[in-house]
């Protein structure tokens, strides 16, 4: 791999701390990373370098899935320098640069740069701006944007922050982190589907009934309430995580699987997804808040009571959705998403329930469709649910489950996954802006509903599985959740 420079804009801030440096550590302990790079991390706080290691060592001891190995925590850290910056201050990265290249030179490494935005992205353009004229992008060698979400804040403003980024960055060279395709699970939907060929003959109208994908969480807002009032599941992740998930599960497969190729497929899944017009978003979008309930056996405070939330918000915590796919592969198959915090567990899975076909011999029993559920996190394994004789029961047919999962701890995390392919310069699991632009295409309208307070917000308790209009939504089409 090529030696290069990685440079951190928010050097200081939480994902670094939680997922930028444990993912490097690891990658680094596993001989991942190039055999010279240059960390360089950006922050306004007067830290020295040695204060940006002891940062980073605490970071990686607490969160790395590695043990710690002394000796090699010693090497990772010296890769390490601080470099105090003011992004907003045009001025200071003309000293920025010089420092970048003092390292090049130091470690003898070519000028290979990786900018990677990990701070607010009200500083993105900015970012954008003063690197462009300071020189730094104009290298001899490749450089490399990894932009943290959200993309925008609607149509409009994702527009406008690609355009910008464009004026420096080719699309080629742009890495628009979405974590939930670096999970090892959803990297592993392709080969699940291709190289089973029981499955693959399987994922099609013909034979499914409806697909399902989950993404509940059993915390809150936490200490993100300035963000997350403002932006709402809608943004957080239906926008992103869960049309990704979207366009992962019902792509067709290419010949040759290439990031080219991939990011084809997923742009025709968006191309079929029909749109909504503003009439159809209280017919198809339930919008939720958490009241106040049990969780864990606690006394968990309703959304409008927790720290920094506006009395009165009418912010989203919880969303779910009808969806449909107007393509050969999957006209009349309903797609169900949701998603919300303060449900009454965490797990993102996708589930396929299969149609029963016709003149089945047990009309006489209530039989559970067959179901392939797919975990993705925490927990990661498969389900195959078939229905078995039970000769404990009078010969009754039951449920039983075919089931694998993976051994937890091995599995690298999102963030190891991604920085590898970004470091490598493969862009199969980061999103293209045609998926962007056409995800914020199929939310706007959504979000308009909601800016006008033009749909019902329906409370529901914290710890519970969402809003009993949820489960309207589904069984109107005469099925359950899973
Ligand atoms: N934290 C998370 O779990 C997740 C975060 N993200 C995204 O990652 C990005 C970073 O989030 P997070 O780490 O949580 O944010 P934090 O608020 O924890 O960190 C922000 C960082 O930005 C730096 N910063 C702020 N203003 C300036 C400035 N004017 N000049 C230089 N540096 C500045 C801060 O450094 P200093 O204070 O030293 O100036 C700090 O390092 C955001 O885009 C967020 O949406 C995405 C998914 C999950
Ligand atoms: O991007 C985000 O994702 C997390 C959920 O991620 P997961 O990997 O734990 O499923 C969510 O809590 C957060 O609000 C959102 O910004």
């Amino acid at each position: 791999m090529d030696s290069m420079s990685f440079i951190l804009f928010g050097s200081t801030g939480d994902l670094a701390k939680r997922k930028i440096y444990p993912a490097l550590y690891n990658l680094f302990i596993d001989k991942s990373m190039p055999a010279s790079f240059s960390v360089v991390g950006l922050g306004r706080r007067n830290w020295s370098h040695e204060e940006l290691q002891r940062n980073v060592e605490d970071a990686v001891r607490t969160f790395s899935r590695n043990p710690v190995d002394e000796e090699v925590m010693e090497k990772f850290l010296q890769t390490f320098r601080y470099h105090p910056l003011d992004v907003t201050k045009p001025e200071a990265y003309e000293d920025l640069y010089q420092y970048v290249q003092k390292r090049e030179e130091e470690l003898n490494i070519k000028d290979n740069r990786m900018f990677y935005l990990s701070v607010s992205p009200k500083l993105f353009d900015v970012i954008i701006t003063n690197v462009k004229n300071s020189g730094l992008s104009d290298t001899q060698g490749w450089k490399r944007l990894i932009i943290e979400k959200p993309f925008g804040h609607d149509l409009e403003s994702s527009r406008e922050l690609n355009r910008k980024i464009s004026t420096v960055f080719d699309e080629k060279e742009i890495y628009r982190i979405d974590h939930y395709l670096g999970k090892p699970m959803v990297q592993n939907l392709e080969a699940l589907e291709h190289s089973n060929p029981v499955l693959q003959a399987l994922w099609n109208k013909k034979y499914i009934a409806n697909m399902q994908i989950t993404a509940s969480e059993i915390v809150g807002v936490e200490e993100r309430a300035g963000y997350y009032d403002k932006v709402g599941a809608i943004r957080d992740m239906v926008q992103n995580h869960m049309l990704q998930l979207i366009m992962m599960t019902a792509m067709r497969l290419p010949n040759e699987i290439n990031a080219e190729n991939i990011r084809n497929e997923k742009k025709k899944v968006m191309e079929a997804l029909r749109p909504l017009s503003k009439e159809d978003v209280a017919k198809n979008v339930v919008r939720g808040q958490y009241g106040p309930g049990i969780v864990n056996d606690e006394h968990a405070q309703g959304y409008l009571d927790e720290e920094g939330i506006e009395d009165d918000s009418k912010n989203d915590t919880y969303i779910a959705a009808r969806l449909w796919i107007d393509n050969d592969f999957w006209k009349g198959v309903p797609f169900y998403i949701r998603t919300g915090k303060r449900m009454k567990e965490k797990s993102t899975r996708i589930v396929m329930e299969f149609k029963s076909p016709y003149g089945r011999r047990y009309e006489d029993q209530d039989l559970e469709p067959n179901l392939l559920i797919i975990e993705i996190s925490p927990n990661k394994g498969v389900t195959l649910q078939l229905n078995s004789k039970n000769s404990l029961n009078n010969g009754k047919l039951e449920p039983v489950h075919i089931n694998f999962s993976k051994d937890q701890r091995d599995l690298p995390e999102a963030y190891e996954l991604l920085l590898l392919d970004a470091m490598r310069g493969d862009q199969t699991y980061f999103a293209h802006w045609d998926e962007v632009e056409m995800s914020w295409e199929w939310v706007q309208p959504i979000l308009d509903v909601y800016e006008q307070d033009e749909a019902p917000l329906y409370l529901y308790e914290a710890g519970s599985m969402g809003p009993k209009a949820a489960d309207r939504l589904i069984h109107e089409d005469g099925f359950q959740w899973w």
